[in-house]
């Protein structure tokens, strides 16, 4: 497994415009990308998205999962806020993905700068106990095998995953799908709702291209210290 460097993506979780801009500021040039999700988009708007990225890559994570028209059609409605990287559920199923893949590729002349379409696996936040209470009789690390084998053919650039599953994602697909990491949590932080985690380096070792850490920045006492903390780490990783 090659050692490249694995990039950090800030979670700003809020629903306060001033509070994410602020965030946004003082993380400048200590993260690689800024995500926004639920929280921030139903509270501020898509106004508000596109003009908060406006100086840094922006991670737009709104997770859809729906039939295969709504999907492709809510996707292709989002494309002029222009997002490095989106989301869609694994489950919603191939057809779903592969319409995705399709009105995105439609919506961008230049391939390159098409926003990337990363399918969610199982969600961080889930045990294999949680996934046995909604049907599901497998080890997270079948399932996220599964569901990425199935993501990637039918045509994600890459999945969301834990850092747990790494390894086996790797072994399953090679290197070509991009590889995110939430779950994050540096040693010795509050773990919150989140169940499947590993810190900076153990994730960077496992061969993640980004990671994703939310509370851990935005709740500390100096979000930019706490930033510059996990890149450090991280470089320590390649060095
Ligand atoms: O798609 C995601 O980014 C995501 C998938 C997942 O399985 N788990 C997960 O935590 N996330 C997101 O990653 C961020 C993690 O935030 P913290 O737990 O505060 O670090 C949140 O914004 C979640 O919405």
């Amino acid at each position: 497994m090659s050692l490249h460097r694995t990039r950090l993506i800030a979670a700003l979780d809020t629903p306060s415009y001033d509070q994410a801009s602020h965030w946004a500021s003082e993380l400048e040039g200590r993260v690689d990308a800024i995500k926004l999700g639920l929280e921030f988009t139903y509270a501020c708007g898509l106004d508000a998205v596109k003009k908060l990225s406006a100086r840094q890559e922006l991670f737009l994570d709104l997770k859809l999962h729906d039939i295969p028209n709504t999907v492709a059609s809510g996707l292709k409605a989002l494309t002029p806020i222009h997002p490095a990287l989106m989301t869609i559920h694994a489950l919603g199923g191939p057809e779903m993905i592969s319409r995705s893949r399709a009105v995105l590729e439609e919506s961008f002349r230049e391939q390159a700068k098409r926003p990337r379409l990363l399918a969610v696996t199982v969600l961080t936040s889930m045990s294999e106990k949680c996934l046995a209470e909604v049907g599901i009789n497998a080890t997270p690390l079948e399932e996220v095998v599964r569901l990425g084998r199935m993501a990637i053919r039918a045509g994600a650039d890459g999945l969301v995953c834990s850092a747990h599953e790494l390894v086996a994602l790797r072994e399953a697909l090679g290197d070509g799908p991009e590889l995110i990491v939430p779950g994050i949590r540096p040693a010795g932080s509050s773990t919150d709702d989140q169940k499947r985690i590993m810190t900076p380096s153990q994730a960077a070792q496992a061969g993640a291209d980004w990671i994703v850490v939310g509370r851990p920045i935005t709740r500390a006492e100096n979000p930019a210290a706490a930033a510059q903390a996990i890149q450090d780490e991280l470089r320590a990783v390649t060095a």
